[in-house]
């Protein structure tokens, strides 16, 4: 089954030089509409080897299959600002899963396996892969807003906030089990690597649309801080992981993140060049990710209380959504 919302986007002419100027084109109207629309679409000719990631893939199912005393040995180093390792989900939450966080390869923080071989080496690769997607993404995003050559790169020219996941989704037990519960990302564009177990889901029209995984292409979605920047324009989508029936679950996140002390706020472009008011009040952005982490850390009893990017909305009478 392919999917039926989520647009594919070639990024072959990307990658070509400057001679296809349609293909171009015709990506980046494919790209706006989904962004402004849900904020989701697919890619493929993106330039990771689908052998690397299935390889990445395989590694990372032999890892999580490891008895706990093995994983536990890339638990977290204390006294860390944000937790890199291996991190499984306490039994009283609904999320069921465990994951490996880690940071960019030079970082002090990373606690990475040393087993299997080469799993190591391999998420370091990967790393650097996406952080490479994330910079053509970005250029490319920056192009579909119409802003000035280069805006977003010189805004968020620091990489060491990027961040990569591991996930491991525990086969359903009860039925009120999820993967992954609703959210929006906080980066400013994410991606996504999933095994052939569906779960990932948007909401779409009032309805969760499974996003089918499809071999070789990698899901895309704008997150928060673009949407903030572009005063709504571009569509941080609300999404989840259902909990996988029968058998469990592997993907690759990666946050192409921007750093903490930026500030974060809709821009002129959007708002007061085009007679729109802002819609959200600006942020320091390593505010809003320890809003966010404390959502985790201290999970609110009411699901209405978790600090999304709507604790920023500014309530007015063409904001009704967010007042
Ligand atoms: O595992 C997936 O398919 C999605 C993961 C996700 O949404 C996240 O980690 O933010
Ligand atoms: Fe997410």
């Amino acid at each position: 089954m392919a999917n039926k919302v989520f647009p594919t986007v070639d990024l072959s002419p990307f990658f070509n030089g400057e001679n296809d100027e349609n293909g171009k084109k015709k990506a980046k109207e494919t790209i706006s509409k989904a962004c402004s629309e849900y904020g989701f679409f697919l890619i493929v000719n993106h330039g990771v080897p689908q052998e690397f990631l299935s390889k990445a893939m395989q590694l990372s199912k032999t890892y999580f299959k490891y008895p706990d005393e093995e994983k536990l040995k890339c638990s977290p180093k204390f006294g860390v600002p944000l937790p890199a390792g291996y991190i499984k989900q306490p039994h009283n939450v609904p999320d069921k899963n465990e994951f490996i966080i880690m940071f960019p390869p030079d970082s002090s923080f990373n606690v990475l396996p040393s087993n299997p071989p080469e799993f190591k080496e391999t998420l370091e690769k990967m790393f650097i892969c996406f952080s490479k997607l994330g910079e053509l993404m970005e250029s490319i995003i920056n192009e579909c807003l119409g802003l000035p050559t280069n805006f977003l790169k010189e805004y968020n020219h620091d990489r060491s906030w990027d961040l990569m996941v591991a996930m491991h989704y525990f086969a359903a037990v009860g039925a009120e089990d999820i993967g992954q519960s609703e959210h929006e990302d906080g980066s400013c564009i994410s991606f996504v690597v999933q095994d052939d177990v569906s779960g990932l889901e948007v909401q779409y029209n009032g309805e969760w649309i499974p996003v089918i995984p499809e071999e070789g292409k990698i899901v895309v979605n704008v997150a928060d801080v673009i949407q903030v920047l572009t005063n709504n324009r571009f569509k941080s989508g609300m999404h989840r992981v259902a909990s996988p029936k029968g058998r469990s679950r592997n993907s690759f996140a990666f946050f192409y993140n921007l750093p903490g002390e930026k500030w974060v706020e809709p821009l002129p472009q959007f708002t007061k060049e085009i007679g729109e008011e802002p819609k959200y009040r600006g942020f320091k952005n390593q505010d809003y990710q320890a809003l966010r982490m404390r959502n985790k850390t201290h999970p609110p009893a009411r699901p209405e209380d978790v600090i999304r990017i709507t604790h920023y909305a500014i309530p007015t009478s063409g904001n009704q959504k967010f007042a």
